[in-house]
């Protein structure tokens, strides 16, 4: 586990004039799990590659336990994607030892039974479904044990029942392993479901425009009250601060909900 800090005025892309992030101030604690909400563009997918040290960042702007990011940060990053980008001439085993290589044989089929995929080892990508290849790159991200984890809508264009599992499956693995955990999501419900915080992000560029803790105690399953009553105050008690992140074209469907 490790806490985060991010402190940084500003973010460009050396081939455009447009600023795409800041300024940007927040503190993750240790083993918190924080969701990014907001409309499209405004940098969220920047945010979370300059944290995993895959976009540039200035010195001082990211913190690892108080500690300023280097080009190789001493903590295990697992990093999620939309897409699970496996390699599909390897297995399943052998995409998962790209991440550690020296994982044995009951190591990876420990990981895979807990994702649900036990005996699956041996197969390649292109014999298992959408779901199931999602469900590996869960593995893959777990099986380092990561300080940190970041997730950058790993659930979008699923459908609803295999979203449901996966999202419990990822609350049962955060649970069991405590990483610190960064969440970025178009669905305020699923925000509401899994985050212990969240942070909206303003049109682009992107800067916190509400960080509120969600208090609701865990268990939290999706069709429960809470959840809904909860969106439902924050929706009139932020009507206005919010309109703008909620009323963006890829978010309109979730306010709806
Ligand atoms: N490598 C790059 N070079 C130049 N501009 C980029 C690059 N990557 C992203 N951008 C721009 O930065 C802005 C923010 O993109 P980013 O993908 O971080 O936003 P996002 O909030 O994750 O969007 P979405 O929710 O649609 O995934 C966009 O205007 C995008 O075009």
């Amino acid at each position: 586990m490790v806490s985060l800090d991010i402190a940084l005025q500003s973010k460009f892309y050396a081939n455009s004039p447009d600023k795409v992030l800041g300024p940007l101030s927040f503190r993750v604690s240790p083993g918190e799990f924080v969701a990014l909400v907001g409309p499209s563009g405004t940098g969220k997918t920047t945010l979370l590659n300059m944290i995993a040290a895959l976009e540039t960042s200035a010195p001082g702007e990211i913190k690892f336990n108080g500690a300023p990011l280097t080009d190789k940060p001493d903590c295990k990053i697992g990093y999620i994607f939309q897409q699970p980008r496996l390699m599909p001439w390897l297995t399943v085993a052998e995409n998962l030892r790209l991440v550690k290589p020296v994982a044995n044989e009951s190591e990876i089929e420990a990981i895979l039974i807990k994702v649900g995929l036990g005996g699956k080892s041996a197969l390649y990508p292109k014999h298992l479904s959408g779901g199931m290849q999602r469900r590996v790159s869960i593995a893959r991200a777990f099986l380092t044990e990561p300080d940190l984890l970041l997730l950058d809508e790993p659930f979008v264009s699923l459908d609803a029942p295999n979203a449901d599992n996966l999202r419990s499956l990822l609350s049962e693995l955060w649970v069991e392993q405590k990483s610190t955990v960064i969440f970025v999501t178009h669905d305020l419900n699923e925000a509401i479901q899994l985050a212990d915080r969240i942070l909206f992000l303003s049109a682009a560029p992107g800067t916190v425009i509400l960080d509120t803790p969600v208090d609701i105690a865990r268990p939290r399953l999706p069709d429960d009250n809470r959840l809904q009553r909860w969106k439902s105050d924050l929706l009139s008690d932020y009507a206005g601060l919010l309109e703008g992140v909620l009323s963006a074209p890829v978010l309109k469907s979730v306010s709806r909900r």
